[in-house]
This record gives C-alpha cells, sequence and structure tokens, in this order.
C-alpha cells in the first residue's frame, strides 16, 4: 500500500462514517478523585457534533476510578486492587450519570458496555460484544465502553483502555481511531524532556516506535501513558484505521480533520474484523505442529491447515479456541481459530479428507484450522 500524505490521513479522519474516541482519566477528572464536569461536557459536546452530522460514535471512557476515589474518601488513586475495584463501582456509576445528562442535551442516549478481557477472547462473547455494538450504533445510540474494573482481576485485565479501544475499532470495523489523552500530540521524548518536539504525523508508526522515546503516564491517574498509546496507533495502523493522538480539548478539530495532534497513516489495507481479532486479541491456548508441506502452504497465505499435513497436537483447547501452528522447528507460523477439540485431534492426523470421512464419519471431513480463521504471524 502506497503511503498516504498527512492530508489524506487527516480528511479520511474527517470523513470516517464510524469513529471510535478513546478518553484517558486525567481528561474527565480532578486530581481530588471526583469528576470535571466541565471537561466532560465539552467533550460530550464535540462528540455530539459528529453524531449529528451523521457519524456512528463509539467512546472508550476511562476515568471510573479517578472519578469514584475522592468519594470514597482516598486522597489519591488507590493502589490495591480491592480498593480499585471500589472504586470503579462506584466512579463508573457516577461517569454514566454524567454522560447520560449531558448527551441527553442533544437529545441523545448513551448504551453502557463493560468488557473483561476474556469477552475480546472467547468467539461467542466476541460475537456478542459485536453484535450489541451494532445494534447501539444502528439505534442512533452512543454507546460507552470501559473495562469492567470492578470484575477485572491483575492477572487478566487490558490494564488499559489505549489497546482497548484499537480492538474495539476493529470490531466495529471503524473509520478513525481517536485518542485523547492530556498531552496535545506524540512528542519526540517525554513532553517534560527539554527538547522534546511535537510530531504532527507518523507514515510509519513501526518505524516511529523505533525513533521515539515513550514514557510512562503524565498524571497520578492515568495508566499506560504513551507507551500503550502507540501501542493503540500500531494496531489501528496494521489495521488499516487511521488515527489520530490529541488533547481532549481539541476533540471536534481532530474529528474535522485539522492539522491538531499526530496523525498516524494506516501502514495496510483493510483486513477482515475477525482476522484481525484472531491477530491481535486471540490468546492461543495450544499448538498444532505442521509438517513441511502444511508449513509451506500456511505461510504461502491462502491455504486451510488440514489434519493429513498434522504431526502433532499440543495444550487442551475446545472447537473455535486460538492455536498456534508452528513448523517443526517450533516457530509460530500463524494463529489460528481451531475446528476441533484437543482431544479428537490425534485420531485425526495424517489421515487425509476421504480417510477422515470414511474411518470418523462426515463431521471430521474438515480442516482444523480453515484458511479464512488463520492470520500469518
Ligand atoms: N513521547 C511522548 N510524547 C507525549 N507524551 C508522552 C511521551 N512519553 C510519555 N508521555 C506521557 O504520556 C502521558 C499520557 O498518558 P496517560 O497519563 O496514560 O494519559 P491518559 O490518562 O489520557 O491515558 C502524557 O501526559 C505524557 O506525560
Ligand atoms: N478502566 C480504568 C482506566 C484504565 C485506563 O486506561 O486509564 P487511562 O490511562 O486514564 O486511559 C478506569 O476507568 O478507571
Amino acid at each position: 500500500m502506497n503511503t498516504p500524505s498527512q492530508a489524506q490521513v487527516r480528511r479520511a479522519i474527517a470523513e470516517a462514517q464510524t469513529i471510535v474516541v478513546k478518553v484517558g482519566s486525567s481528561s474527565l477528572t480532578k486530581p481530588s478523585g471526583h469528576l470535571d464536569p466541565e471537561r466532560l461536557n465539552a467533550l460530550v459536546a464535540a462528540l455530539a457534533r459528529v453524531r449529528l452530522m451523521g457519524g456512528r460514535v463509539v467512546l472508550v471512557s476511562s476515568g471510573a476510578i479517578a472519578a469514584g476515589f475522592g468519594s470514597l474518601g482516598f486522597d489519591s488513586r488507590p493502589t490495591d486492587v480491592a480498593d480499585q475495584q471500589a472504586c470503579a463501582a462506584v466512579g463508573q456509576g457516577l461517569l454514566m450519570a454524567q454522560y447520560e445528562n449531558a448527551f441527553s442535551q442533544y437529545g441523545l442516549r448513551v448504551g453502557q458496555i463493560l468488557i473483561t478481557v476474556s469477552d475480546t477472547i472467547a468467539p461467542q462473547q466476541y460475537r456478542n460484544v459485536r453484535r450489541t455494538l451494532d445494534r447501539l450504533l444502528d439505534l442512533g445510540a452512543v454507546p460507552i465502553i470501559n473495562e469492567n474494573d470492578s470484575l477485572a482481576s491483575n492477572e487478566i485485565r487490558f490494564g488499559d483502555n489505549d489497546r482497548l479501544s484499537a480492538l474495539i475499532a476493529n470490531i466495529v470495523v471503524a473509520d478513525a481511531l481517536v485518542l485523547l489523552t492530556d498531552v496535545d500530540a506524540l512528542y519526540t521524548a517525554p513532553p517534560s524532556e527539554p527538547g522534546s518536539r511535537r510530531i504532527s504525523y507518523v507514515p510509519n508508526v513501526e518505524d516511529a516506535l523505533a525513533k521515539v522515546q515513550v514514557g510512562g503516564a503524565g498524571s497520578n491517574v492515568g495508566t499506560g501513558g504513551m507507551v500503550t498509546k502507540m501501542e493503540a496507533a500500531r494496531v489501528a495502523a496494521v489495521s488499516g484505521i487511521p488515527a489520530v493522538l490529541t488533547c481532549a480539548a481539541n476533540a471536534g478539530p481532530a474529528m474535522m480533520g485539522d492539522p491538531v495532534g499526530t496523525a498516524f497513516a494506516p501502514i495496510n489495507d483493510r483486513g477482515s474484523s475477525r482476522r484481525l481479532w484472531i491477530g491481535f486479541a486471540a490468546h492461543p491456548q495450544g499448538t498444532l505442529v505442521a509438517d513441511a508441506g502444511a508449513s509451506n502452504a500456511v505461510r504461502g497465505g491462502a491455504a486451510s491447515l488440514l489434519a493429513a499435513g498434522v504431526l502433532e497436537v499440543r495444550g487442551d483447547f475446545a472447537a473455535g479456541d486460538a492455536v498456534w501452528i508452528d513448523d517443526e522447528a517450533g516457530n509460530h507460523l500463524a494463529k489460528g481459530l481451531v475446528g476441533f477439540d484437543s482431544e479428537e485431534i490425534p485420531q485425526m492426523l495424517g489421515r487425509n479428507t476421504a480417510q477422515l470421512k470414511r474411518f470418523l464419519g462426515e463431521e471430521y471431513a474438515h480442516p482444523l484450522v480453515h484458511r479464512d480463521n488463520l492470520v500469518l504471524v
């Protein structure tokens, strides 16, 4: 794909039909652990404008913990997981009440969706998330998404909404991703460092990752800092989605395609959202070891993985789970969604389709991983 100019990327963002906007805690809350209604209302005004012009807007909003800790008597964002979960339970309600009120000024409805990591991994849940989001958008509502912090444990959580927003952009097949934070743009180094310069356009985020010095959160309430925002911009770019990063006060101009913040060009054409999801979100539960012929066929990009070309199955997984496809040397070739449970597979190995049908029955005469469910790594 040819690298687009900055003007082309900005225009694509301005013309986006479906847009995912992620806003960070520090843009919505005060350091005391309470909401900042003025700034939240200003953001909603910018989002409502896009929605009322016919755009489909999905908001990924942080801020539950940062909006809740003040009213529970904490002086600063707690570090204990149970305290964070309690603050999130309180803050999420306060956040949604404020969004509900602010969007209703424009005659718009909002719908809350709280997501855990497993919702983006298990195929059934992934389909549910997708269907609910699509229907909310079809009905003209603004979905507001956050991680379900009250139920997420430290071991299994996204932890930051930046990467979650890039996955959501894939799920809803967004045309643009807008990352709103407390700094006006990406800089060559953390803005507190003398000599750091603003970057207005990143044609290839993978190249930029090597050149830009990114640091952690800038506020006491933000998490992840620029590292996770760059990762979100990278996922968007390789998914074919243009992105812009700027401060929340610039939300309106950024969505209008004005030259604010940092624009990130897509570096691939759009893939199917299902494939992108397999590539980014699905955590492999096991491994299928392909022989030399099957490895070559998989590497070629257009072939399904047949039982005839598989030497070994490892791990304990169910049909529909993600698995690695490795070559004999142990290199990962691809990730795919497997069509059979792990205990069904050993009897299938080395058998061609006709033999599978004859010895095991019609229902086994299928690829272990269909090419539509497979992404090269
Ligand atoms: N290269 C960089 N360019 C811009 N900001 C950076 C950079 N490296 C680190 N940062 C820091 O990242 C912070 C934004 O991340 P974070 O605090 O997690 O915000 P949010 O709450 O919006 O997610 C900025 O305040 C800034 O201090
Ligand atoms: N889910 C958490 C926020 C996680 C997060 O990514 O925060 P931030 O870095 O402010 O975007 C919350 O609502 O408090």
